[in-house]
């Protein structure tokens, strides 16, 4: 199988393509040898091929499988090993050829690692799991960390404020959530990586995108709102290393319950950390957002 990645890396450097007489129907170079046996000659030949029109179904079939559809996901695990320079290629143009293939091997392993070790820790995925006992301590965690119990909470802090300064960090805590919400939603919606096979659907009130896994929404908001509240919240050391524990195990429980694998979960944690910083730049006050806390005292 032709690796489309070479095909789309030659268009861009504008490789120039094999000649179509030098090779018969049956070669690599024409896909018929079939495997990943012609490594990227084939490539450079499908690309030339495919501007003349193709007559018989073998010859199609091959074509769909270069489009942009076919391609998703398709690049395989294995490069085939290093191809000569094609013919008018500086040395260096050839390295930048191959070096993106060494970046896929990379991830992929990554992603292998990422799999293996999820599978490892899900170790309360289900009743039946070898921590199947914990899961109901693991499910009374992922509700700390629910949207709901979340935003409801801050509008009823809100609520019930009667400082400015109260209100202040409040309003701003949910402007946070709802930034969070909506990131995480559209991140989900962009990635659709499906979550692990070994999780169970069973979570507490879920959106359309909740069936994506990438990155972890509690993941996002335990790093958010403990950053939050360590800069904003007067509190004694140890509720502060509480409230660090409290994210680290929360992002630790969504792997061990199988929502989720250890990078969506690290993802999580790096998003959540980085809201924040969007969050205290864009910081709300009765300065810069009257009409917000004007809206807001009317109440
Ligand atoms: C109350 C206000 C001001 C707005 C409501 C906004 C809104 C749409 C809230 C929905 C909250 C909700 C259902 C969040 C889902 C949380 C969840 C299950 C995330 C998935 O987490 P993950 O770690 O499994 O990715």
């Amino acid at each position: 199988m032709p690796s489309p990645r070479r095909s789309a890396e030659g268009r861009a450097l504008g490789i120039p393509a094999a000649s179509s007489s030098s090779s018969s129907p049956n070669s690599p170079a024409h896909g018929g040898g079939g495997g990943g046996g012609g490594g990227g000659r084939f490539e450079f030949q499908s690309l030339l091929s495919s501007r003349a029109p193709c007559a018989d179904p073998t010859c199609a079939r091959l074509r769909a499988s270069e489009s942009p559809v076919h391609r998703r996901g398709s690049v395989p695990l294995a490069w085939p090993g290093p191809a000569p320079a094609p013919p008018g290629l500086a040395p260096e143009e050839a390295r930048m050829n191959l070096n993106p293939s060494f970046l896929g091997i990379a991830l992929r392993s990554l992603l292998a690692i990422d799999l293996w070790l999820s599978k490892k820790l899900g170790v309360c995925a289900g009743e039946h799991s070898s921590w199947g006992s914990v899961r109901p301590l693991m499910k009374l965690l992922e509700i700390s960390g629910h949207g709901i119990p979340w935003l409801l909470g801050t509008l009823y802090c809100l609520s019930r404020s009667d400082s400015w300064a109260g209100r202040e960090v409040l309003m701003n805590l949910l402007f946070a959530l709802l930034l969070d919400l909506l990131l995480v939603a559209l991140i989900k919606g962009l990635v659709r990586r499906r979550r692990p096979a070994h999780n169970q659907m069973d979570m507490f009130v879920t959106l359309s995108v909740d069936k994506y896994s990438f990155p972890s929404g509690h993941a996002t908001r335990a790093a958010l709102v403990s950053r939050f509240i360590l800069n904003h919240l007067v509190l004694a050391i140890p509720l502060r290393v509480l409230a660090v524990l409290w994210a680290f195990i929360l992002g630790l429980s969504r792997v061990m319950l199988g929502r989720h694998n250890v990078t969506d979960v690290a993802f999580g944690f790096l998003l959540g950390y980085m809201q924040y910083s969007i969050v205290d730049y864009c910081w709300l006050s009765p300065h810069n957002a009257p009409v917000l806390f004007a809206l807001w005292s009317q109440q």
